[in-house]
């Protein structure tokens, strides 16, 4: 099937600056698509380029098939939002709502129906009398959503929505998206997060970019499981990254203990990737992977142990960074054990082994 949106060999440059470097990316009908990455990864660059708001030093933008490289954002037909929430402020939510509609020469009748049809579609159906400065951040994110599906857009494109929100509103609103995920099957959506919860939670694929550059694609559970990079393994869960002598496919040694590492068949040098909450401690006893415990931070829900492996540790790789000899592990209890301690470290079978990068 042709994809909603395609970027092919996409590169982005201000002067000397490079935001983004040969992307090329496709997403469906229907599909959500995370771009994910830390501030100035060039996924909002990225959006950018899909909506029109930039042109491409080089490469092409496709909807739907039609190449629009060359076409100004409102010949684009989609469906925008981005940070802070942009409404226009002298204007009622109502109106707001219609802006794109009028534009559009669309009849009155019809635009008092779809107006109310997308502001209930977010929960504000109430509210089209309201004033902009009248509501939430919440509210006002979900009327600015209501206004970029009020086109029926085949694409929407979201660039960090819930950044302005606090911790408790974002959560709620991420159920909201979903919510309107469900409601809108055939509209293909492109979400730009720094957030690895949102993108975890929102999205059916997810691309991890880094510096101007895609480090790695893929649907969203596989890639949290069995990441193939070093950089996504840390990014996207947090995973320690622990040096490793690869013994066959399937096993390695850490610091002359086996683990059974799951085969991620990439080539080159590997580390493992071991997410924080699934590493073991207890009191050493006389084997087993020794570490020192060098703090202990309480966390409400348990407790975050950070930890470094005695020396002795076997590495292929050289100085890489978050690959080293510190460990974090969550545990619920320390067991009596206090900093300085001598500790034992367990990792379970099963962890990716991930390429270094
Ligand atoms: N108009 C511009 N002129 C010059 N440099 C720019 C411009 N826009 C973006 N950049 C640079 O391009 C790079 C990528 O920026 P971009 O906004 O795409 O990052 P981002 O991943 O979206 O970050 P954030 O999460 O902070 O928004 C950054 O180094 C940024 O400084």
């Amino acid at each position: 099937m042709t994809p909603a949106v395609e970027l092919r060999d996409v590169s982005v440059h201000f002067g000397r600056t490079v935001a983004l470097e040969g992307l090329g990316l496709s997403v469906a009908a229907g599909e959500t698509l995370a771009l994910l990455g830390p501030s100035g990864s060039g996924k909002s660059t990225a959006l950018k380029a899909i909506a029109g708001f930039l042109r491409p030093t080089s490469g092409r933008v496709l909807l739907g098939g039609r190449d629009v490289t060359d076409l100004p954002p409102n010949r684009r037909g989609l469906g925008v939002v981005v940070q802070s929430y942009a409404l226009f402020p002298h204007m009622k939510v109502f109106d707001n709502v219609a802006f794109g509609l009028h534009a559009r020469r669309m009849p009155r009748r019809e635009v008092a129906a779809r107006v109310a049809e997308v502001l209930d579609l977010v929960g504000m159906g109430s509210f089209g009398g309201r004033y902009p400065r009248q509501l939430s951040g919440g509210q006002q994110q979900r009327v600015a959503i209501a206004r970029a599906l009020a086109i029926r857009p085949p694409v929407l494109l979201l660039d960090e929505p819930l950044s302005a929100l606090d911790a408790a509103l974002r959560e709620e609103m991420v159920a909201e998206l979903l919510r309107l995920r469900a409601e809108l099957p055939g509209t293909a959506v492109v979400y730009v997060t720094h957030d690895q919860g949102e993108a975890l939670a929102l999205a059916d694929r997810i691309a991890v970019m880094r510096d101007a550059r895609l480090v790695e694609v893929g649907a969203t559970e596989a890639l949290y499981h069995r990441p193939a990079e070093s950089f996504t393994a840390s990014f996207l869960g947090a995973s320690n990254l622990i040096p490793v002598e690869v013994v066959d496919a399937e096993t390695v040694r850490v610091g002359g203990v086996s683990v059974k590492a799951s085969a991620s068949g990439v080539e080159g040098p590997v580390v493992l990737g071991v997410r924080p909450h699934r590493v073991g401690v207890r009191e050493y006893r006389g084997s087993g992977l020794a570490a020192r415990l060098v703090a202990v931070q309480w966390r409400g829900t348990g407790f975050r142990l950070e930890l470094e492996l005695e020396p002795g540790l076997e590495s292929g790789v050289g100085p890489v960074l978050g690959v080293g000899r510190r460990v974090r592990a969550d545990v619920v209890d320390v067991g009596g054990l206090a900093v300085g301690a001598l500790v034992e470290v367990s990792i379970p079978d099963g962890c990716p082994l991930v390429r270094v990068a």
